[in-house]
C-alpha cells in the first residue's frame, strides 16, 4: 500500500522547517511525500534573510500537477505567506475534493520574521479554517485568530480551541509549546471532548521546525488512516524523540533529528 502525503508550505534552505521537514517527516513515518511551494525562503538557524513568494500561477499548477495525477491521501499546509494563495490553495483542495487536511496557521518564525501578511488572517478564518480536518495553532496563533490576547493556562487553551472549532475547524490541536509551564501540554478538542497530550517540556534551544514536524507527521497518519487523535498521538511521539535528539547545527537554533523515532522503533 502507497500512503500519498501532499505538504504545501514554504522551502527552508536550512533544512529544518518548512518543504523540508515536512518531507523528512513524512518519508520517516512510511508515506510518499509531495510538495507544492508557495515561497522560497533564505533560511538557517540564525533567522529568515529573505522571503521570496512563488507566483499564483505556479502555486496553482503544481497543485493541478500533483491532484490531476497523482492525487493525495492527506495534505498538510504550513507557510502560505499571503491572502492570494491562500485563495489559490484553498480553490484547488475544495475542487479536488480533499478531505484530509492539516493546516498547520505558520505566521512568524521563530526568530521573529514574518511568513504570513498580518491582512491575510482574515483568508486563514475564511478559506483555510472551514477546510481543515485539523488545525494546529501555537498559542501566538491562536491568539491571533481568536483575536483575544493572553492565553496563559490549560483553561484559557481550552476555551480558545473551542473558539476555533467554532470557526469551522473539525478538530483543534491546540499547542502547548509557548507555555512557560514544566509540561508542555496540546489540547485537542474535536467539539465533544478533550484529548490532553502532556509531556515533559525537554530542556533545548535547538527547536527550529517543531511545528511544521508535528504537523506533518499528524498529516502522515491521516493519509495511512489513523483517526485524528490516534495520528495526533504519533506524531506527539515523533516530535518528541525528534526535539530530544536535536541536532547541534548551525550557530543559532538548531532542528530536530527526524530519523530519532524510527531508529528507536528499531525499523
Ligand atoms: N521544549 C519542548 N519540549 C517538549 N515538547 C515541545 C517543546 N517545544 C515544543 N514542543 C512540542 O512540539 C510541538 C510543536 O509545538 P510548538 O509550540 O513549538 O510549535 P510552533 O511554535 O508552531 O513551532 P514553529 O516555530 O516551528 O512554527 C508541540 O507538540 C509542542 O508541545
Ligand atoms: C518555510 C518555513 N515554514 C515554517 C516555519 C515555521 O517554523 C519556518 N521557520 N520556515
Amino acid at each position: 500500500m502507497i500512503y500519498r502525503a501532499l505538504t504545501i508550505a514554504g522551502s527552508d534552505s536550512g533544512g529544518g522547517a518548512g518543504i523540508q521537514a515536512d518531507l523528512k517527516t513524512f518519508q520517516e513515518l512510511g508515506t510518499f511525500g509531495m510538495s507544492v511551494i508557495t515561497a522560497l525562503t533564505a533560511q538557517n538557524t540564525q533567522g529568515v534573510h529573505g522571503v521570496y513568494p512563488q507566483s499564483i500561477e505556479a502555486v496553482e499548477a503544481q497543485l493541478e500537477a500533483v491532484l490531476s495525477d497523482i492525487g493525495v491521501d492527506a495534505v498538510k499546509t504550513g507557510m502560505l505567506f499571503n491572502a492570494e494563495i491562500i485563495e489559490a490553495v484553498s480553490k484547488c483542495l475544495k475542487k479536488y475534493g480533499v478531505e484530509r487536511i492539516v493546516v498547520d496557521p505558520v505566521m512568524v518564525a521563530k526568530g521573529g520574521h514574518a511568513l504570513l501578511h498580518p491582512e491575510a488572517v482574515e483568508a486563514v478564518r475564511k478559506h483555510l479554517i472551514p477546510l481543515s480536518m485539523v488545525i494546529t495553532p501555537n498559542i501566538p496563533e491562536a491568539e491571533v485568530i481568536i483575536g483575544e490576547e493572553g492565553i496563559s493556562s490549560l483553561a484559557d487553551m481550552k476555551e480558545a480551541a473551542k473558539k476555533i472549532y467554532n470557526l469551522g475547524a473539525k478538530n483543534v490541536v491546540l499547542k502547548g509549546g509557548h507555555l512557560s509551564e514544566e509540561e508542555s501540554t496540546d489540547v485537542l478538542y474535536d467539539g465533544n471532548e478533550f484529548t490532553y497530550f502532556p509531556v515533559q517540556r525537554i530542556q533545548t534551544k535547538h527547536t527550529h521546525g517543531t511545528g511544521c514536524t508535528f504537523a506533518s507527521a499528524i498529516a502522515a497518519g491521516l493519509a495511512k488512516g489513523l483517526s485524528v487523535v490516534e495520528a495526533t498521538k504519533v506524531a506527539k511521539e515523533f516530535i518528541t524523540c525528534a526535539i530530544e535528539e536535536s541536532l547541534e547545527l548551525g550557530k543559532g537554533i538548531g532542528p530536530t533529528n527526524h530519523s530519532a523515532y524510527r531508529l528507536r522503533q528499531g525499523s
